[in-house]
């Protein structure tokens, strides 16, 4: 069936304006920030998906560290996911669709060598966080740059859930997950944490990843 969502070519998804400053910020500080990065219908159906998954029990706790020492620990980590898989929704496979554009502008202006794009839902629910930490695992180097899209419509900022960044020798700054939000920044240089929220928060997050 016809993707009913509109699915970028190559790079053209970014408009000069977005790649630049993407770019610029990228490189510069280590992140970048954009609002409105998905069109509307995308954002909704999206998020819909990722509520409907929350409330089938679709999702399962995130775990700690690697495979094969994965623990689950609601102190450090609060958040339950879903992994992607190519072909699951519509609206997935959109979302897949544009990040395989990032990946190829960020291949093209960095030589950064990213061969793949991993990625889950995630859903907080009220109270719980991510505290502070890097997403480049101690043993596997191959997460390069970290992505994350919100999906709450009308997040204010008094409902807390900012994505709290720590550029180094810099003081530390707070994004709100505002839906169509999406942020970048390098997985083994950013220390990052969620802070609790006092609603149901929603997001995609997702690794460009090198060879391992
Ligand atoms: O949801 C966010 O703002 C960040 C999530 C995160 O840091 C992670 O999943 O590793
Ligand atoms: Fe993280």
């Amino acid at each position: 069936m016809a993707n009913s969502f509109a699915l970028p070519a190559s790079t053209d998804y970014f408009g000069d304006a977005l790649q630049l400053d993407m770019l610029t910020n990228l490189s510069t500080h280590g992140w970048s920030q954009h609002s409105l990065f998905l069109p509307e219908t995308l954002r909704l159906a999206l998020a819909t998906e990722c509520a409907d998954l929350a409330a089938s029990g679709a999702l399962k706790s995130a775990g700690v560290g690697r495979t094969a020492v994965l623990t689950v620990q609601p102190a450090i980590r609060g958040d339950q996911i879903l992994w992607l898989n190519p072909g699951q929704s519509q609206a997935c496979d959109a979302y897949l669709a544009i990040m395989e554009s990032l990946r190829l502008l960020l291949n093209q202006h960095f030589y950064l060598g990213l061969e793949e794009y991993e990625s889950h839902f995630a859903f907080y629910a009220p109270g719980s966080a991510y505290l502070r930490h890097l997403d480049r695992f101690r043993d596997d180097d191959s997460r390069t740059v970290s992505v994350v899209i919100y999906l709450n419509q009308d997040w204010l900022s008094d409902q807390g859930g900012a994505l709290r960044l720590h550029p180094q020798g810099l003081a530390s700054l707070d994004v709100s997950p505002i839906g169509a939000t999406m942020v970048l920044f390098l997985s083994a240089e950013m220390l990052h944490e969620v802070m609790p929220a006092s609603r149901d928060r929603l997001s995609l997050t997702g690794w460009f990843r090198r060879r391992a």
